[in-house]
């Protein structure tokens, strides 16, 4: 069966959650609703930032649009999970593969646990980029070509000294430029959507903020949507148009970023914001709450009562 989920289909959404359940098994007799009924709609081209505290349910969600929640037979979803229109609740593996092959490209948390220790960083960017990308680009698919194209993403993902990195092996590089590795390979695929979850939880706040940078300018250069996943409002108030504020296991509240951060409708909601606001206001960066937001308010000024 040939599937289309890379090929925009006018008036369908890229990603489309409805009414979606996930249950996962915790111990030999118990089990969590991880996610709870929850409606999500992610647009071609748009910036959608999914928050909320540790436990909410964000990565489980996240990766039940990868295709990539736990093998369990125990594990049960319901509800419907449709990409570019097409029911993927039920799916084959094969579709799923094509999906995270051709649709959804993913950066996780901990670049050490999708990363290859064995295997050389540009042999890695290499395997992700897709045949029919090199043809298009006129340079067939000879190993000199790939090797050019590896050298491009990673100078696109942040990291200049583009040969080293590729020669190196991933224990072999600094967090900061493993998690620019991943954005390497999840834009190497030339997907439709790339799927950040917690992309920088794991750096130094100096660190985090130039992959952030890196990530926002490569997805606007590449015009794919993005799915931002923190638990950090400062993150998602920098980056995305549009945000989904998850609750134990629920979305409780939806809407254009900049309005729901000035007027937070639900009390979960305003009790984020509290704590964000009681962050201390020295930060300079554009991706440090006080001042992306304070940005964002003023860019948006329609938004905000
Ligand atoms: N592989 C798994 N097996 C069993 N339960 C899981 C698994 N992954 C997550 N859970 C449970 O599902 C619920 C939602 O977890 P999830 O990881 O989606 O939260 P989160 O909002 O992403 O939190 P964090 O920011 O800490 O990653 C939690 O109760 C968690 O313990």
């Amino acid at each position: 069966m040939t599937t289309a989920v890379n090929q925009p289909v006018a008036g369908t959404p890229l990603i489309e959650l409805t009414g979606l359940n996930v249950v996962l098994p915790t111990g030999e007799r118990s089990e969590v609703e991880a996610v709870k009924s929850v409606d999500l709609v992610v647009h071609d081209g748009e910036r959608v930032g999914l928050v909320g505290e540790s436990g909410s349910g964000k990565s489980v969600t996240g990766r039940s649009i990868a295709g990539l929640l736990p093998t369990s037979p125990r594990v049960r979803v319901s509800g419907s999970i449709r990409i570019r229109g097409q029911e993927m609740v039920g799916a084959p593996a094969r579709t799923w593969n094509e999906v995270r092959r051709k649709t959804v490209g993913m950066i996780f948390q901990d670049p050490l646990t999708f990363l290859n220790p064995t295997m050389r960083v540009g042999r890695q960017v290499a395997e992700s980029i897709p045949d029919r990308r090199l043809v298009r680009s006129g340079a067939g698919g000879d190993r000199t070509a790939r090797d050019r194209a590896v050298f491009r993403f990673l100078r696109q993902a942040g990291l200049p000294d583009a040969e080293q990195v590729a020669a190196s092996f991933p224990h072999e590089l600094s967090g900061g430029m493993r998690q620019r590795v991943l954005i390497a390979i999840a834009i190497a695929k030339e997907p439709s959507l790339v799927l950040a979850d917690e992309p920088t939880t794991a750096l130094d706040a100096t660190v985090q903020q130039h992959v952030l940078r890196t990530l926002d300018e490569t997805v606007a250069e590449l015009g794919t949507s993005l799915m931002l996943i923190s638990h950090d409002l400062a993150v998602v108030a920098g980056m995305t148009d549009r945000v989904y504020v998850m609750y134990a296991g629920r979305i409780v509240e939806e809407g254009p970023t900049a309005q729901v951060l000035a007027e937070p409708r639900h009390e979960y909601t305003q009790a984020l914001l509290r704590s964000v606001r009681s962050l201390t206001d020295q930060d300079t960066d554009l991706y440090s709450i006080p001042l992306a937001l304070r940005q964002r308010f003023a860019e948006e000024p329609s938004h905000v009562a």
